[in-house]
């Protein structure tokens, strides 16, 4: 099976799952009030929350296994992947670490987000996902723009949670003064959603996004799917490989997450009534290329 393949199976067993994960869930709750205690029962429910993007439900569920049984290895390294905490290598597919920090920015900065992208709504580009992208990077001019108005006070902000998330999640301090940053905003219309990538191709280490839009909300799906990566997959280089399991992470308004580059991820299809441009989910992607 080509590579490519193996990605179109991987959305589509994401429908599969959250159909199946449906069918079994009152199974499993009626299977655990009958024996509480059962790993088993407790671990598929666990990976089910997660799954599903029901993050608090899931680690209590992790927690729970670890206190009735504490050597639980996989229990343990997915607990740590929600608190965004890095596990030692081993030669299975992880779940993958990662920082969610929610309500970020000040509002007035939200907002210059907003209109930012509103009034060079004419430079982004549409691409296969539906999505429409303005790379920074490509336009220099847009960039210098970006840094003048909002840049400096967002970096301020954003780059002090990333540089603290650096540490646990990829293993490496970091100054992101020297580091180069690829950015694009990314808009997302009806439809439109992103394919299963890793972004550490060109050199990435560490990937942040931050995900803004208008209230009140006006679109549904749009989430963040971190599929579990095999750990020696992770780097750049060698031959990743997908595991079958994945988080599924809702962004809420203003809201940063940052993960390893080398984890495959995917955004899940928007479903909006709303045809305009400045409703739409917003997100600003930055790929930090560090010197390991
Ligand atoms: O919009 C997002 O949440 C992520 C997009 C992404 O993965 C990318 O641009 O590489
Ligand atoms: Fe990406």
């Amino acid at each position: 099976m080509s590579q490519l393949d193996t990605l179109i199976e991987k959305m589509y067993s994401i429908d599969m799952m959250e159909k199946v994960n449906n069918r079994a869930y009152p199974l499993l709750q009626k299977r655990m009030q009958a024996n509480p205690d059962d790993l088993d029962t407790l671990y598929l429910i666990a990976e089910q929350h997660r799954m599903q993007g029901r993050l608090d439900e899931a680690k209590n569920h992790y927690k729970k296994i670890l206190e009735l049984f504490p050597m639980h290895r996989h229990a343990t390294i997915t607990l740590n992947a929600l608190c965004g905490r890095q596990s030692d290598q081993v030669q299975q597919p992880l779940p993958v670490p990662f920082i969610l920090r929610k309500a970020v920015l000040p509002l007035e900065l939200h907002s210059q987000f907003l209109e930012f992208t509103a009034t060079h709504s004419h430079q982004f580009q549409s691409m296969k996902g539906g999505n429409f992208q303005l790379s920074l990077n490509k336009h220099p001019e847009v960039q210098q723009r970006f840094l003048n108005s909002i840049g400096l006070e967002y970096q301020h902000q954003i780059f002090k949670i990333v540089e603290q998330a650096a540490e646990s999640l990829v293993g490496m301090s970091c100054d992101f003064r020297e580091a180069p940053i690829n950015y694009h905003f990314l808009n997302y219309p009806d439809q439109s959603g992103f394919g299963c990538h890793q972004d550490a191709k060109q050199g990435g280490v560490l990937n942040f996004t931050y995900c803004f839009y208008q209230e009140p909300k006006s679109f549904e799906g749009g989430e963040l799917v971190l599929h579990d990566t095999f750990y020696s997959a992770r780097d750049a280089y060698n031959d990743p490989k997908l595991g079958n399991n994945f988080t599924k992470v809702a962004l809420p308004n203003n809201s940063l997450i940052v993960f390893p580059s080398s984890c495959y991820h995917q955004v899940r299809p928007i479903q909006s009534e709303c045809t305009s441009f400045t409703q739409h989910r917003f997100s600003l992607v930055g790929v930090i290329k560090l010197k390991r």
